[in-house]
This record gives structure tokens, sequence and C-alpha cells, in this order.
């Protein structure tokens, strides 16, 4: 497979070395200082670029005809308009705040643990996501994912970065450095805890996700979310 990294910074680096592993191609390596040229040589595009620069790789993407899978966090109050975009040039788009297989089961573990605390009242739910100190997003995609996650079972209508509100969900956002990416969950009442935690310990995971989704979207047509490729949507 032809694959153009639109982006090319921690992440970028990472999924070259994967895709090289995997037998594939790289044909663009895209970051600042450069053009999409390469781009339509491509049978995939993965974008790990910066919250300004998201919404134009991947329009330039489904413009061309090009498959295009991003990780790229910070954008998602316009993940409509790729959608509809990507509707109306019957193209192929994968947006995931987190491709590793194991914050995808998360995901899952969460929804279930929230469907389970919905009607336990005397629990507040917080969350703490630790991040690198170049992340630019706070909170990061996946704490977002998350709290969705909590909201979408509980009474809880909203997040949080300041002090919450009733029906808020408060999101504290460490800045630490090297950390590739941590996240907490917590259900705390007067007598107890439940907390459940994921750590990535590389961004190994993150990147063999964003490729193994880019190999699974090729010859697809539609918007799809990593439930699609790890076959979660019928659990
Ligand atoms: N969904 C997931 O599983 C994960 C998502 N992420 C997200 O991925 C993104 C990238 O993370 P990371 O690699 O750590 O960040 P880096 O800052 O290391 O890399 C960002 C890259 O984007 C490049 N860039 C800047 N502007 C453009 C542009 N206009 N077009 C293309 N590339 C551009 C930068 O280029 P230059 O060097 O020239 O400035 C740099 O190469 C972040 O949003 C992060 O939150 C990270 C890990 C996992
Ligand atoms: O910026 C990062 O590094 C990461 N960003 C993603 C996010 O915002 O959730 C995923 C991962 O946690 C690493």
């Amino acid at each position: 497979m032809k694959i153009a990294l639109l982006g090319y910074g921690k992440m970028g680096k990472v999924i070259e070395r994967i895709a090289l592993e995997r037998g594939h191609e790289i044909v663009l390596k895209k970051d600042q200082n450069n053009t999409f040229e390469g781009l339509l040589n491509a049978d995939v595009a993965i974008d790990f670029s910066v919250p300004d620069s998201a919404i134009e790789n991947i329009s330039e993407c489904l413009n061309n005809g090009i498959p295009v899978i991003s990780g790229t966090t910070g954008w998602v109050a316009d993940y409509p308009k790729m959608v509809s975009l990507c509707e109306a040039k019957n193209g192929s788009f994968i947006y995931a705040s987190n491709f590793s297989l194991g914050v995808n089961v998360f995901f899952e573990l969460n929804e279930y643990l929230a469907k389970m605390m919905a009607n336990l009242k005397q629990y507040n739910v917080s969350m703490e996501e630790i991040h690198h100190t170049q992340k630019l997003d706070a909170p990061s995609g996946t704490a977002i994912t998350l709290a969705e996650g909590v909201i979408k079972h509980t009474d809880y209508s909203n997040w949080t970065l300041e002090t919450p509100i009733s029906n808020e969900i408060r999101i504290e956002a460490k800045r630490i450095e090297n950390v590739p990416g941590t996240h907490s969950i917590f259900y705390d009442s007067e007598v107890d805890q439940i907390e459940i935690k994921h750590t990535a310990h590389s961004r190994e995971g993150f990147a063999l996700g964003a490729v193994v989704a880019a190999e699974w979207l090729v010859g697809k047509k539609g918007v799809f979310t990593m439930k699609d490729v790890l076959g979660l949507n019928s659990k």
C-alpha cells in the first residue's frame, strides 16, 4: 500500500516505521514546510498533524478521492463538516481520538461501567488525563470520547476543565514531560472510589492501530470508526 503521511512529527515517524515493517511504502511526508505533491500517488493518507491543519489535510484527501485516516485531535467541533464532505464526495474516512486497541477496549469498559453506575446517584464522576508537555490541545481527544461515553448513559450532560456545576464531568488535564498518554475515570462516593485507568507505555499502540485502520479502509466507501475496524459494533 502507498501511504501519504500528513504530519511527520512524533506520531508520523512511528507510523512510518510500522508501515515499512508491514511492507508499505511512504509516498509523501507532509509537514509545515512542503506541499501535497505526491498525495495523488497514495492509496491512503494518514493525518497526525496539528489541530489547525487537520481540516485542510482531510479535505484535500476527500476532494481528491484519497481515503483518509485522521488521528489529529483538537478539531472535533468540525467533525460533522468532514462527514458531510466525505458523503458528498463518496469518499472514505476514519477519525479516532485514539487508535490503540487497548484504549478502544477501554472505551467499551467505560460505557459498561457508566451504564452500571447510572442509577447510583451517590457517586460523582471525574476524569484525569496526563500527556507530554508538547501537547497542543486540552483536554485530550481521548478524554472527550470518554466523557461522551459517560454522558451517553448517565444524567451528566457536559464536561469541563473548570470547577464543575451539576451535571458536568470535571476533567483534569496534566502535562508532564514524556508521558505518551494516561487516562483515568473516577467514581467517588463518601465511602469509596472506583477507578479505571489506561496507561500507554509508548506511541506504538496508537501508530499500529492507525496503520491497521488504513489497511482496513482501502477499498471501502463511507465514514467509519475504530468500532468498525475492530468489529466492536455488533457487540
Ligand atoms: N488518535 C490517536 O491515536 C493519537 C492522536 N494524536 C494526535 O496526533 C496529532 C499529532 O501528534 P504528534 O505527532 O505527537 O505531534 P507533533 O507535534 O510531534 O507533530 C505534528 C506534525 O504536524 C506537522 N504539521 C504542522 N502543520 C502541518 C500542516 N499544515 N500539514 C501537515 N502537517 C503539519 C508538524 O510539522 P512541523 O514539524 O513542520 O511543524 C509536525 O510534523 C496531535 O493532534 C495528537 O493529539 C497523537 C497520538 C495518538
Ligand atoms: O497528543 C498525544 O500525544 C495524544 N493525543 C491523543 C488524544 O488527544 O487523546 C491520543 C493519545 O492520548 C496521545
